[in-house]
């Protein structure tokens, strides 16, 4: 069991070291096999490079990847000036990850942390599955188009084919299928021909599922609906960017952006699992970033790169039992409970899970 731990950026340095005690303490008896590589920022400084052939070296011989977070001003004006693209980006597309789950699932014990009043997101449990390998992120042309003052002018474009549609389709039909049966899919058909095509394609590939009931909603719906009745999704499946910002969004209902895992699965047998969320540089450094997000990708890296359902359920069960226990990071903090920092988590969340 190769694992390639990239910690990254900012709280990435913070949040990673978390999961891999988590890692460690549910999978003592394995023969786990952790390697760190650099990427981000972290990297440009250590060697000039934001994605440097050791890391691709340290990628292409293992089986998984644990990535914290990478970014950071000093990263975004350094990418201004070298504008080879996000390491991130393309180690989703190298690796062909076209599809990104991110579970939104809420731990009761986190039921009035949420901004959102306890009654509209009770039982909480929904899965956004995002489209990674295509849409603005990757479309072609891209740009600036004039850099002439006053008349500067840039571009970037939509753009799916029908493979990729019909690729992610086809993961969320079949994962809403070992669900509730419920697959909605999210597109601004109304304005945009390349969301047209999005719909047209999902409906195709819905044919293929009569068992799976399929909606189709506007992302600017969605976004209201997300909030009006979270618990009427079962799965979302969207493209590149709506899923982006929607699955933030969807991370307050569960109290935190610091509280949503992700895995990215793709063609080949390689996953990569990462926190939702970024390098959040305004509480870098503090010990108080929410480490439970990582640690909750390192339960899905278990579970979806290894296929150890117990393992991973080892992980998600001390976390529920810690926050039983009423510890929470600021993020979140609620009246009577214990405030820790981000190491004092991971090693409540490691000492449950060695615990048993
Ligand atoms: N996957 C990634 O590597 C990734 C994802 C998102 C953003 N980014 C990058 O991160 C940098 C900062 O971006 P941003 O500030 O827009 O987004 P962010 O996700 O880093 O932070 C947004 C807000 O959420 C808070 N937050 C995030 N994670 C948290 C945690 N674990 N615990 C507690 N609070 C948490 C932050 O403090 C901040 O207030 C940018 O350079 C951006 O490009 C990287
Ligand atoms: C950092 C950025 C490239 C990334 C994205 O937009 O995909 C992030 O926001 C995410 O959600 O993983
Ligand atoms: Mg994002």
């Amino acid at each position: 069991m190769k694992i390639a731990v990239l910690p990254g950026d900012g709280i990435g340095q913070e949040i990673i070291p978390q999961a891999v005690k988590a890692l460690k303490a549910a999978g003592g008896h394995l023969p786990l096999d952790l390697n760190q590589g650099e990427i981000g920022w972290t990297s440009v400084v250590a060697s000039g490079e934001a994605l440097p052939q050791s890391t691709i070296d340290l990628i292409d011989r293992s089986d998984a990847i644990l990535f914290g977070a990478i970014g950071g001003p000093e990263y975004e004006d350094w990418k201004r000036k070298n504008p080879r693209g996000s390491p991130l980006l393309r180690l989703r597309q190298d690796m062909k990850l076209f599809a990104n789950y991110r579970p939104i699932t809420l731990f009761p014990e986190l039921i009035n942390a949420s901004p959102i009043k306890a009654e509209l997101i009770q039982g909480l449990d929904l899965l956004i599955i995002r489209e990674l390998n295509g849409d603005i992120y990757f479309g072609e042309p891209r740009g600036m188009v004039s850099d002439t003052p006053g008349q500067r002018e840039s571009i970037n474009t939509m753009r799916y084919t029908e493979a990729q549609i019909r690729q992610v389709a086809h993961a969320g039909f079949k994962a809403a299928r070992r669900r509730r049966k419920k697959l909605c899919s999210v597109d601004k058909a109304n304005v945009l021909e390349t969301m047209l095509l999005w719909r047209d394609v999902v409906t195709e590939v819905g044919r293929e599922y009569p068992d799976v009931e399929l909606t189709h909603l506007f992302v600017d719906a969605a976004a209201m609906e997300l909030i009006r009745r979270p618990t009427h999704f079962d799965v979302i499946v969207t493209g590149n960017m709506f899923g982006d910002i929607l699955s933030d969004e969807a991370a307050m209902l569960t109290g935190s952006l610091g509280m949503l895992p992700s895995a990215s699965i793709g063609t080949g047998a390689k996953g990569l699992f990462e926190p939702i969320h970024g390098s959040a540089p305004d509480i870098a450094g503090k010990d108080i970033a929410n480490p439970l997000a990582a640690i909750l990708s390192a339960a899905l890296m278990l579970r979806y790169g290894f296929e150890l359902e117990e393992e991973a359920q080892r992980i998600e069960g001390a976390v529920r039992q810690v926050l039983a226990r009423g510890l929470r990071t600021g993020d979140i903090m609620e009246k009577g409970a214990t405030r820790v920092g981000t190491q004092e988590m991971g090693e409540a969340v490691a000492k449950a899970i060695a615990a048993g």
